[in-house]
């Protein structure tokens, strides 16, 4: 039986790190948590690309125009989508986590580039807290620059 698995070694690869300015107090811990694993797994701080975004809503956006220019042209390996959507009074936090996540994974898709889904969509502050520590096993920053290096290296070792 033959296993295809992803690997956790970043060096030479090309990163982008977009993160929200909402809620800047948590997402700024979720892009530590990325930085550190994307150092961890040998990407140079070189080849990081940080882009701060308004909101949630902005990321696919970004993410979309960022791999229409560079995917194509091997100046980018993956996205880190970095963000944190605490629940309201209205329906707003549902339209704005929803069209995330929709929006970032059609880019995904479309330019077969792996996205790091690492936007905390929370009913409280406390639990978007919670999954910004440093720890990194509850960090979901960390969590999505791992699972972004992996793809990269997984996806590679399908095309061999
Ligand atoms: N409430 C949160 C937002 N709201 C803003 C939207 O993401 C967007 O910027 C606005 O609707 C303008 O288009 N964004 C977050 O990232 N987190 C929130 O909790
Ligand atoms: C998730 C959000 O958009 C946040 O601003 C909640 O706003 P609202 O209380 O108006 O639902």
């Amino acid at each position: 039986m033959r296993t295809l698995q992803g690997e956790f070694d970043g060096s030479g690869l090309k990163i982008a790190v977009l993160c929200t300015r909402w809620n800047d107090d948590v997402v700024d811990r979720l892009v530590d948590g990325a930085m550190d694993v994307l150092s961890d797994c040998g990407v140079d701080d070189d080849d990081i690309t940080l882009v701060r975004v308004p909101g949630a809503f902005e990321l696919p956006l970004v993410a979309d125009r960022l791999a229409d220019r560079y995917a194509e042209d091997g100046g980018l390996d993956g996205i880190v989508a970095l963000g944190a959507v605490i629940r309201g009074e209205t329906p707003h936090f549902d339209y704005i986590c929803t069209e995330c996540a929709k929006g970032l994974s059609a880019t995904a898709l479309e330019y077969g580039l792996p996205v790091g889904f690492g936007v905390i969509t929370a009913d409280t502050a406390e639990q978007a807290d919670a999954r910004a520590q440093a720890d990194e096993d509850h960090n979901k920053g960390a969590e999505a620059a791992s699972a972004v290096v992996e793809m990269i290296t997984l996806l590679r070792s399908i095309e061999d």
